[in-house]
């Protein structure tokens, strides 16, 4: 991140502080406008990333059956209280002229749209649709499901709660058995 940029964080970070009602002089506040300059380098890192960039390399292979990488650990920032949500994304999807790509790719997709102000919608769209516009699959789903401390440690407070997204796309949105299929391994 710029150094403009983590000078601006620092700041706000300093006058939160300084409006709740903290020393910011305190030794252990005083390197925490710091700190969070260089968390928020980290836990927003996939601004300016396209998830369709992990897709453009793929290799052929005959398999045109389900592949699901499934339990992808996620933590994200949610956009409307920026505290933290948080929880696995599971992966489907059936090729399609042998455009088979690494699996490691759908990790690495998930952590550049966790890693921004987000909202689980979003997250779980934009995933399908990058898969989908990249590799062409026969059909992709995408199942998200998360916690948000912004339901469990204020407003509502409901802990434990869950919230499951999905996107479907291709054959995953016409044909409820595939669908189930997945869920069923998701479920195991
Ligand atoms: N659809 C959706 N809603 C979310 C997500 N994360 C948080 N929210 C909700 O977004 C809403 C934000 O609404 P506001 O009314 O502006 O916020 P608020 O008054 O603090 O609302 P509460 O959280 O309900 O107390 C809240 O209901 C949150 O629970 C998400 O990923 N997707
Ligand atoms: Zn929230």
């Amino acid at each position: 991140m710029a150094q403009s940029k983590q000078e601006k964080i620092k700041k706000a970070v300093e006058m939160i502080l300084e409006a709740i009602g903290e020393d910011t002089n305190r030794e252990g506040i005083l390197e925490t406008p710091n700190r969070v300059a260089t968390m928020y380098e980290e836990i927003f890192s996939g601004m300016n990333v396209d998830p369709r960039d992990y897709f453009t390399s793929s290799f052929c292979e005959e398999h045109e059956e389900l592949i699901l990488v499934k339990d992808i650990d996620f933590h994200s920032v949610c956009e409307h209280h920026l505290i933290p949500f948080f929880g696995k994304a599971h992966v489907a999807y059936i090729p399609q002229n042998g455009q088979v790509t690494g699996i490691g790719n759908f990790a690495k997709a998930i952590e550049a749209v966790a890693k921004r102000p987000q909202i689980q919608e979003r997250m779980t769209t934009t995933l399908a649709n990058a898969i989908e516009e990249t590799l062409s699959p026969r059909g992709v789903l995408v199942v998200i499901e998360a916690e948000h401390l912004c339901m469990t440690m204020r407003g509502v407070k409901k802990p434990g709660s869950q919230t499951v997204t999905t996107a479907a796309r291709g054959v995953f949105e016409k044909d409820s058995a595939k669908r189930a299929e997945v869920l069923s391994f998701i479920r195991r």
